[in-house]
């Protein structure tokens, strides 16, 4: 059974795209799957530099550490092939009705899932302002915070949702219900 809708969520460090996702995953319970195109880029990382791929996985300092070279590297090899990792996250994913994708980065990330998945894809942006994010134990880094990685869909704005998770958001439960309304049609 292939998907019938494909949630794609973006956003911002520490805006809460874990946070809300994992939440949906909550109240979707086996009905849903959640897919990271991180998840490759650790595994291949952990591998190579023998590193421990769950911490990697965790919200840590660990991740941190280990982030600006994962995105120089991952960006080499999307410079190849822009859905490589896109493509490898699926592949190990469940046969479920509904896909979360919790970390959308890149334009090209949503032209893969748009091409592969079509009228099934829902684009999602969380955004959370700079104090929010702070009080979440954000730190701007140079080489991190300044490129693709995380600006690149700054100049996006072709969103089916737009969240607020920062200062005067929306309760978590009318957060989830304007998720679910997007599925309605699909499932
Ligand atoms: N609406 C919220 N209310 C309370 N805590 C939140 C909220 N959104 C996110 N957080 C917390 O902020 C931190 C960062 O959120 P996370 O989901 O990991 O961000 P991201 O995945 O976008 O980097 C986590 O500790 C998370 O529990
Ligand atoms: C190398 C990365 O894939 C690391 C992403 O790790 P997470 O998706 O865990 O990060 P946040 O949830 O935003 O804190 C970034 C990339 O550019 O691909």
């Amino acid at each position: 059974m292939s998907p019938r809708v494909v949630l794609l969520f973006s956003g911002k460090r520490k805006s809460g795209k874990d946070y809300l996702t994992d939440h949906l995953q909550q109240l979707l319970k086996d009905k849903c799957e959640i897919i990271k195109i991180s998840a490759p880029i650790k595994h291949y990382w952990a591998k190579q530099n023998n590193l421990n791929f769950n911490e990697l996985l965790s919200n840590s300092d660990y991740k941190e550490l280990h982030r600006l070279e994962m995105i120089r590297w991952s960006d080499s090899i999307r410079e190849k092939d822009y859905g490589y990792f896109c493509r490898q996250a699926c592949k190990d994913a469940k046969e479920k009705p509904i896909w979360i994708v919790s970390d959308i980065r890149r334009k090209t990330d949503i032209r893969w899932f748009k091409d592969t998945y079509k009228d099934l894809v829902r684009t999602i942006h969380i955004e959370a302002d700079e104090e929010t994010r702070k009080s979440r134990g954000f730190h701007y880094k140079d080489g991190v915070d300044n490129v693709a990685s995380e600006c690149d869909l700054d100049d996006f704005h072709d969103w089916d949702l737009v969240i607020n998770n920062g200062e005067g958001g929306l309760k978590l439960q009318d957060q989830m219900d304007s998720i679910l309304a997007l599925c309605k049609n699909l499932l």
